[in-house]
């Protein structure tokens, strides 16, 4: 599992490492040979100035900088603050550098193609400013190496602060923090290596680490494959609500409900929608809603037990009754779209009545919606969708080129596989079809989430530039076969 630690989980981290025995200088000279490491089998050497900070990231500078040297570098290392202030580790390697040590002045860049960011870690106490701004920003068009993560970058965030140097590379210690995948870290961190320093990996069973990178381990011992004497309505019947207009939205959900795997998938529509869904795909059952209160009479039957609602099903009560017919016939439901920003002026109404069998796949827009008075928009993605997650007690997808997905126990994971190609009309359709089609193959809430969410991406990236929703569906069985050949 690829964890992701929180800054307080890495300093936890750190003092379990030392406390089992490992020192604390043994783990800075690891991180310093690790980046050194990293730099030479990039590049040949020449002129590298190393900048230092005042705590333990500026210690891992003194030890590449030495250690650049001794491998023939020409390397000028500069202190930002003073010798006398450093203590702990840093201070024990700052007295095993060799050479002079500069004042962290931006004149120190000149002539010195390659910096090694070594200023400040991921657990910025306060925004740069002043004297440590000025020599961040005097970084700009050179190729900088950075030591945990670029410095003013907050690892728990992935938020600037005061300002950050974009990174060729970025070498972190044991595990990856959030700010590393969150945007805009994952942008201005460029490549990034996970080094070994040592730190035993059983330290992570005291600290049981609740964020993770979304990736096949989490969920893939629970994919709903068939079994071999399997037949449809072992597979689950889904249901998605058609609106009257917009009806390409639950056309898309719908076939990627059943190319996830769903066993039956019926479209309930309003009648004089019918002919366009009937001429839609024809795996696709379509199910005129004749008479008031249609839907939740269609949703007695126990076999459909998988409801999408949003996808151009239009704003205000209507969506609003059909959301609550839903959850009044206790089915897993996903609710997107509309069926989420009709809920904008009465949210606690909607949010009182979830559960973990419910998905929520809201974007910024819808997120803001929903939960703009219980959660707020001011916190890191990470923490609102968490926030939201708690505050519903459904599972919560909090869309966008950095897809967060919070369970409401706290669990959290952040994605990164899915291309920029998938900003397109009718992508977030296609998602909100596949959790419905895990969630009627009996696969639970936070599970089908990131699991959709992933195969969503590995989709978008096996078509690539030029795909539209349209295609997203058709590149699924190949990204599932690929999938299971893993097993
Ligand atoms: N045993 C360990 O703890 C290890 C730590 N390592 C390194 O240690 C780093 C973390 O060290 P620290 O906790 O000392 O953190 P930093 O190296 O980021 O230093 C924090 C210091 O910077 C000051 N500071 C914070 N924000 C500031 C601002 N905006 N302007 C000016 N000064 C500011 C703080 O007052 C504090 O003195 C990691 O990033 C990693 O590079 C590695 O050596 C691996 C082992
Ligand atoms: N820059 C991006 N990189 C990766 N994925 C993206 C990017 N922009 C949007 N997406 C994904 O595309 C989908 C868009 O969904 P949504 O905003 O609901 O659009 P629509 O309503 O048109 O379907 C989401 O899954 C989102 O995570
Ligand atoms: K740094």
């Amino acid at each position: 599992m690829d964890e992701l630690l929180s800054v307080a989980e890495m300093y936890r981290a750190d003092q379990l490492a030392i406390a089992a025995g490992v020192p604390g200088p043994a783990l800075m000279e690891a991180a310093g040979a690790a980046v050194v490491r990293a730099v030479c089998e990039r590049w040949a050497p020449h002129p590298t100035a190393v900048l230092c900070g005042p705590g333990n990231n500026g210690g891992d500078g003194f030890v590449i900088a030495r250690l650049l040297l001794e491998a023939g570098w020409p390397v000028r290392l500069a202190l930002l603050g003073t010798r006398s202030a450093l203590t702990g580790d840093a201070a024990v390697a700052a007295d095993r550098w060799p050479g002079p040590i500069e004042a962290a002045d931006p004149y120190i860049l000149k002539g010195n193609p390659l910096v090694i960011d070594a200023l400040f870690g991921a657990g910025l106490s306060r925004p740069l400013e002043g004297h440590a701004r000025a020599i961040v920003e005097a970084m700009e068009g050179r190729t900088v190496v950075a030591v945990d993560v670029p410095s003013g970058l907050h690892g728990d965030s992935g938020r600037v602060l005061g300002a950050a140097p974009q990174a060729a590379l970025t070498v972190t210690f044991f595990r990856r923090k959030p700010g590393h995948v969150l945007l805009p870290g994952r942008t201005l961190c460029g490549e990034v290596v996970v080094a070994d320093i040592g730190i035993p990996e059983r330290v992570l069973d005291g600290i049981a680490p609740q964020t993770a990178v979304n990736e096949p381990s989490l969920w893939r011992h629970r994919f709903p494959w068939p079994a071999l004497d399997g037949h449809k309505y072992a597979r689950g019947h889904a249901v998605v609500l058609g609106g009257a207009r917009m009806t390409g939205a639950a056309r898309l959900a719908s076939v990627a409900a059943l190319r996830a795997g769903a066993g039956l998938v019926t479209i309930a529509c309003p009648p004089a929608a019918f002919p366009v869904y009937a001429a839609g795909c024809a795996s696709v059952i379509v199910d005129p809603l004749e008479e008031d209160g249609a839907f939740a009479r269609l949703l007695q039957d126990q076999r459909k037990n998988a409801v999408l609602i949003g996808p151009g099903a239009g704003r205000g009560a209507q969506t609003r009754a059909a959301v609550m017919a839903a959850l009044d016939a206790r089915k897993a439901c996903v609710l997107d779209a509309d069926a989420l920003t009709s809920f904008a002026d009465s949210a606690d109404e909607l949010l009182d009545r979830l559960d973990k069998r419910c998905v929520l796949t809201p974007h910024e827009g819808e997120f803001a919606r929903l939960f703009g008075d219980s959660v707020g928009m001011d916190g890191d993605k990470l923490s609102r969708v968490r926030a939201a997650a708690a505050r519903s007690g459904a599972v919560v997808v909090l869309k966008g080129a950095d897809t967060a997905v919070a369970a409401p126990d706290g669990r959290a994971v952040v994605n990164i596989n899915a291309p920029p190609d998938l900003a397109t009309a009718g992508t977030g359709d296609v998602l909100a079809g596949i959790v419905l089609g895990l969630l009627a193959q009996g696969m639970d809430g936070f599970e089908a989430a990131c699991t959709a969410v992933w195969l969503h991406g590995e989709a978008g990236r096996a078509l690539g530039p030029g795909l539209i929703s349209d295609d997203l569906a058709g590149a699924l069985p190949g990204v599932l076969k690929a999938l299971k050949a893993q097993d």
